[in-house]
């Protein structure tokens, strides 16, 4: 462990919890100084996206061959398309001592545990499946029917919970973006105070 690499920041949890909608807002403060890992993906760019913005747009062989190719930290099928987590921006950001964010749906996240298992997990929960269920028939997006799977397997997500650091209820968006924040303070202070008392203990047993 060193400190002055940066630290890697996951957010997930289930689909409809507002994973998208916390991130946007932890990015709109001007405060933020984590740097945004932006995805590839295989889904279609809908109205208003970006290529290279909001994430990478890729054919379905293009992201086959970035898999084979071992550029990816994680990658997970969702819905039907290919998303994941690009190796080399996290790798290089991280050694130049930036945070990195990563906002990233649950299998994803478990992957990134076993290769970066120093990494900090943030779930963010909902405040009840009522909540959950009305955020997804809010947002539009889905039928109904999808929606009854997308809920059905936000109750199985919701177990993952005890694997990660921290969990954040997702009440208030502006609430949650403020516990993300503390969270990664916290976790620089403990990561400095452990690498200050290792540092000090070693050089004990040197001498
Ligand atoms: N595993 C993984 N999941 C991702 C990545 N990027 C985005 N996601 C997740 O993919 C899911 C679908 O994202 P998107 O298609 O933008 O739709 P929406 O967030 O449901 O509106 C969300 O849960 C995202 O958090 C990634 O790089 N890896
Ligand atoms: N704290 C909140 N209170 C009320 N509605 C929310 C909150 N957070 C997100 N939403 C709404 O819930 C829906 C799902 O949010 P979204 O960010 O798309 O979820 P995810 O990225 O986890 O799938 C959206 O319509 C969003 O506006």
């Amino acid at each position: 462990m060193t400190v002055d690499k940066g630290l890697l920041i996951v957010l997930s949890g289930p689909s409809g919890v507002g994973k998208g909608t916390v991130r946007k807002a932890v990015f709109d403060n001007p405060d933020t100084d984590f740097k945004y890992s932006i995805s590839m993906t295989t889904r279609e760019k809908r109205e208003g996206e970006v290529d290279g913005v909001d994430y990478f747009f890729k054919s379905h062989e293009e992201f086959e061959k970035l898999i084979e190719q071992d550029k990816f930290i994680e990658y997970a099928e969702y819905v039907g398309n290919y998303y994941g987590t690009p190796v080399d921006f996290v790798r290089e950001t991280l050694e130049n001592g930036h945070d990195v964010f990563l906002e990233i749906e649950v299998e994803g996240a478990k992957q990134v545990r076993d290769r970066f298992p120093e990494a900090l997990f943030i779930f963010l929960a909902p405040p009840s499946i009522a909540h959950l269920e009305s955020r997804l028939i809010g947002r539009g997006t889905d039928s109904q029917e999808v929606i009854n799977h997308r809920v059905q397997e936000a109750k199985r997500e919701l177990e993952l919970m005890n694997l990660y650091d921290y969990v954040v209820i997702n009440d208030s968006v502006d609430e949650a973006c403020r516990k993300i924040h503390s969270i990664v303070e916290a976790s620089h202070l403990r990561r400095s105070r452990v690498e200050r008392t290792l540092r000090k203990l070693l050089l004990e047993a040197d001498n």
